[in-house]
């Protein structure tokens, strides 16, 4: 059986990283979204990439973004994967791909069943596929709410071709059942590690990646 992989998103101090790569998580996630809790400059997050032990994949979070914006954080952070979490279309994560030559993951947001079949289309152009909460229509951000989906969505479902990932209000409670319920291998956590919007918690980041490395789906 292969070992589940623990993403933690919404890194902005060093010691986030230490915690990160202390606790045996393999993807360590910035966020450049203005309006988040978590945001991070292009500065920031470079000084924080370099600081990252070598086989920490990190990735940048945008929503949205601009080829200019890309430009400028693509050149200035040592980034290992570039996550789309806004309303880009399938062409525009096949042209993101080309365009940076970097491993794209594309987050789909989920609520009920009628959601499931775009995990689909993206699955043709997308590296990896973050399978997320829809975000509720009053929610000031599209990610990073805290709030999880009704996992049976994915139960027993035949699983997509590239690697994916579960997202959405886990924590380090709830993290093993939602993996024994979805059978994700992969999963990542923002507010679920945190004591406050945007405050990594190392003792938190460390029993999530316990319990997640623990779990069998
Ligand atoms: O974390 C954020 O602030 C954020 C902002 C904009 C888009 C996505 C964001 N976070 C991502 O959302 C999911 C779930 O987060 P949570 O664990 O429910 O808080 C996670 O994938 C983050 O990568």
């Amino acid at each position: 059986m292969t070992e589940i992989r623990v993403k933690i998103c919404g890194l902005s101090a060093p010691q986030d990283i230490a915690a990160v790569a202390g606790a045996g998580a393999v993807y360590a996630g910035f966020v450049f979204f203005p309006k988040s809790p978590r945001n991070v400059s292009i500065e920031q997050a470079a000084a924080l990439a370099v600081e990252a032990p070598a086989g920490l994949c990190k990735v940048a979070l945008t929503v949205n973004a601009s080829d200019a914006e890309l430009d400028a954080l693509t050149a200035a952070v040592p980034l290992d994967m570039l996550q789309l979490h806004g309303r880009e279309s399938p062409q525009r994560v096949a042209d993101v791909r080309a365009r940076y030559g970097l491993p794209v993951m594309k987050a789909v947001g989920i609520a009920e069943a009628a959601d499931i079949p775009q995990i689909a289309l993206y699955e043709q152009v997308a590296d990896q596929l973050l399978i997320d909460a829809k975000p509720p229509k009053e929610a000031a951000l599209p990610g990073g709410n805290g709030l999880a989906f009704d996992w049976r969505l994915l139960a027993g479902r035949k699983y997509w071709q590239k690697p994916w990932m579960l997202a959405g209000g886990l924590t380090p409670d709830n993290v093993a059942e939602a993996i024994r319920m979805t059978g994700a291998r992969q999963v990542d956590v923002s507010s679920g590690v945190e004591t406050a919007p945007g405050q990594k918690d190392a003792a938190l980041i460390e029993c999530f990646t316990r319990a997640a490395l623990a779990a069998r789906g």
